[in-house]
């Protein structure tokens, strides 16, 4: 038999087009809740790296839609991290795989109630990516999931990672939105 994993999750592309709102261009591509069901997917579709620039993937727990906007993200907020764009080569995809992993392995012990999905942005600025957990007043929740984070992925000080509030962010779209915390 299948191995279950504890949570369902929901895999979205997100593909930047003109004639579309955002949201409309956020596509739900499946969903999943068996390791061997994940691998089947990852190994079907494109890494991160080979994505169209501009493009998305995100990976959120079923009913939870990969917006700040969403009941489970109001709330919220994202560890963020920038990638050097010689990254993408060299970490991108190692990254978001581990990213993944820890999410559907529940990693983040007795705070991965509190992980609501991840996303990454391929971008030729530099790509980027993002956990999104779903209360930023929880400041413990919010830094043992960043510390987990910073552990599996071997993140040194290098990369910087910070969290920001969805409220923070949405407001300030496109420019520099403050870190609430940082590590
Ligand atoms: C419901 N709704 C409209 C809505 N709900 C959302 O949740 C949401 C958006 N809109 N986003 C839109 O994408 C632009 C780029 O953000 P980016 O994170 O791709 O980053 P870049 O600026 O492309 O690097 C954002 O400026 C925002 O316009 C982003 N976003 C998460």
């Amino acid at each position: 038999i299948k191995h279950p994993l504890q949570n369902t999750w929901t895999l979205w592309y997100y593909e930047p087009d003109r004639n579309k709102s955002w949201e409309e261009s956020q596509r739900e591509i499946t969903s999943f809740d068996t390791a061997e069901d994940f691998w089947s997917l990852y190994n079907h579709i494109k890494t991160a790296s080979e994505l169209r620039q501009g493009s998305d993937y995100s990976m959120f727990k079923q009913g939870i839609r990969p917006m700040w906007e969403d009941d489970q993200n109001k709330y919220g907020g994202r560890w963020l991290i920038n990638l050097e764009k010689k990254q993408r080569v060299t970490d991108l995809d190692n990254f978001w795989l581990e990213i993944l992993l820890c999410m559907i392995g529940e990693a983040f012990n007795e705070y991965s109630d509190d992980v609501c999905g991840a996303v990454v942005n391929v971008r030729t600025k530099g790509d980027k990516l993002g956990v999104w957990t779903s209360n930023a007043d929880s400041a413990d929740s919010v830094m043992e999931i960043g510390r987990k984070l910073k552990e599996r992925l071997r993140i040194t000080s290098k990369t910087t990672m910070g969290y920001q509030v969805h409220k923070d962010t949405m407001v300030k779209a496109g420019s520099q939105t403050k870190n609430t915390y940082t590590l």
